[in-house]
């Protein structure tokens, strides 16, 4: 067992958002820096397996925004390292919509499906943005065909009506000027040393020795964190094996299905517009399963990367890929399930799931193709360290509920992907956070030496150590706990004191 320990900063969480945290704070001389990891890797949603020969990515997959007018830091940090990625564009998906007998739509009618279905997610995203402060009726919709409903599926779950055709539909509703333009592009990342061979990277200088070996000062894996607690300079972390570790600061990483589940407990308790903000959150469910065949059956060449099944049960086994452009002979299929069918599947046998997939894929290309030789369902909602694959803000919102998400709660911070105003679900979400984390941090840190050393420390300590308990609303732009408390007029010095 690990004896008490002492650190300026501990983070919680060695996915991207923390591992980047945690080289801000290196690179600005925060050598006592911990970081407790409750699994036994680096990398959290960014998940690479070998399979079937190669390396396929449970996890984050595509190199999202590249291409714009500025650089996505992503995509910079995977030219710097060589990482071998492939141009992907799902575009020409609508024009393989196969139907349950194994027929292709044909391209006019797929056209107009998805022009349709594209001009009222574009009116309906006006309509909300025009209404955002009332209440928006839905319109009742009309039972809605296979094609229409695996289209459906494609914009609204498969990349969250973020984007279409290659075109953002927020971009159509808000000028691309007002905001950072990483650009619409997206590679895939094909690589066997992963994607979270940039993760690696970053973490090399500070995480681990020259030989490769972790530094067990810095990084601790397999070390659940089950409480934090704030004590008078500072935050108690407790881990489920028994050990306790103390920080000046925490900085916690963890996804927000963690934050929604029971895992972590704080005392004293998040205030209400703290948990009130992470209940709002919705978690998306994303599952890409993989199947292993002894030969291709389908089709390839240009534009047939991505192909579409249509059912009359929105998103059952809806959007496949084959990985050949990636992998070329690898033989390998994936198919995307969300939400209500992720959930469906993670509680059935693989065996299961493996006979629904083949038979989905019978009636696409007859009854004589192969049976699949190895399948991989993740599992990413019954994991008790994700709970879900990531953050799915409205599309439009004033973000209020990600400044409260991400402010900062007496000593401990808060950051990951669904702290990211703009990029949210992303890694380079999750990467900037991370940063933007760790600078609030380093801030606060400064204006408390300063406070030390203008000798105001009697007063300030001990409202620090009391604000968890506060229900003050954070001040959205700011981290300046005490003013904050000050300021808000919900406690007065004295009573915050005592
Ligand atoms: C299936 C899937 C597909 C995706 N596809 C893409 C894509 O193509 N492109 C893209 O840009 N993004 C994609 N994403 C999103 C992207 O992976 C995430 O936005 C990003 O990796 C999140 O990083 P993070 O650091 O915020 O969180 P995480 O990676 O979840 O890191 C948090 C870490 O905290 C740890 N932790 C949790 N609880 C505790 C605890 N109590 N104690 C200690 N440690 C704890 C976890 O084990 C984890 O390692 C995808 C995600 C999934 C799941």
């Amino acid at each position: 067992m690990d004896s008490p320990s002492h650190s300026s900063v501990i983070i919680i969480g060695a996915g991207i958002s923390g591992i980047s945290a945690g080289k801000v704070l290196a690179e600005n001389g925060i050598e006592d820096m911990l970081i407790l990891e409750a699994s036994d890797r680096i990398g959290g949603r960014i998940r690479k397996e070998n399979f079937g020969g190669v390396s396929v990515e449970l996890g984050a997959g595509w190199v999202a925004g590249v291409g714009g007018k500025e650089p996505n830091p992503v995509w910079e940090l995977a030219s710097q390292s060589g990482l071998r990625t492939c141009f992907s564009d799902y575009s020409n998906a609508r024009y393989n919509i196969y139907d349950r007998s194994g027929k292709i739509f044909p391209s006019g009618v797929a056209a107009d499906s998805y022009k349709k279905a594209v001009d009222s997610a574009i009116e309906k995203l006006r309509s909300l943005e025009a209404n955002l402060d009332s209440e928006v009726t839905e319109q009742p919709r009309s039972p809605k065909t296979p094609i229409e409903l695996a289209i459906d599926f494609i914009l609204h779950d498969f990349r969250d009506g973020r984007e279409v055709n290659g075109l953002s539909v927020k971009t159509e509703v808000e000028p691309i000027s007002t905001y950072v333009d990483f650009g619409e592009r997206e590679f895939l990342v094909a690589d066997d040393r992963g994607y979270e061979h940039l993760l690696y990277k970053m973490a090399e200088d500070f995480l681990f020795t020259s030989e490769g070996k972790i530094l067990d000062n810095r990084l601790k894996l397999n070390k659940v964190v089950r409480e934090l607690q704030h004590s008078r300079n500072g935050v108690v972390v407790k881990t489920e094996d028994g050990c306790v570790y103390e920080a000046n600061y925490v900085i916690l990483s963890a996804s927000i299905g963690v934050l929604q589940s029971d895992l972590i407990s704080f005392r004293p308790p998040l205030p209400r517009w703290k948990t009130e903000a992470i209940e709002k959150c919705d978690v998306m469910i994303y599952t890409k399963i993989f199947l292993k065949f002894p030969c291709q059956f389908w089709p390839c060449g240009p534009g047939k990367e991505f192909f579409i099944y249509a059912h009359e049960r929105r998103g059952y086994y809806t959007f496949w890929q084959h990985m050949e452009n990636a992998y070329p002979g690898s033989n390998i299929l994936v198919v995307t399930l969300t939400n209500g069918e992720s959930k469906r599947v993670e509680a059935q046998s693989d065996e299961e799931t493996l006979e629904e997939a083949m038979g989905v894929l019978r009636d696409m290309f007859g009854p004589n193709i192969p049976n699949a030789t190895d399948i991989i369902v993740p599992r990413w909602w019954n994991n008790r360290f994700q709970r879900g694959s990531y953050s799915n803000y409205p599309i439009i919102s004033d973000n209020q509920d990600v400044h409260y998400i991400k402010a900062p709660v007496g000593r401990i911070f808060f950051t990951g992907e669904h702290t990211s105003e703009r990029f949210s679900g992303y890694v380079h979400g999750g990467y900037l956070a991370g940063i933007d984390t760790s600078k609030s941090l380093l801030e606060e840190m400064r204006k408390q030496k300063e406070r030390k050393s203008e000798s105001q420390t009697f007063l300030l300590e001990p409202l620090l150590a009391l604000t968890g308990s506060l229900e003050a609303v954070p001040s959205l732009h700011k981290c300046d706990i005490p003013t904050q408390l000050y300021l808000s007029g919900k406690v007065g010095l004295q009573e915050a004191i005592l």
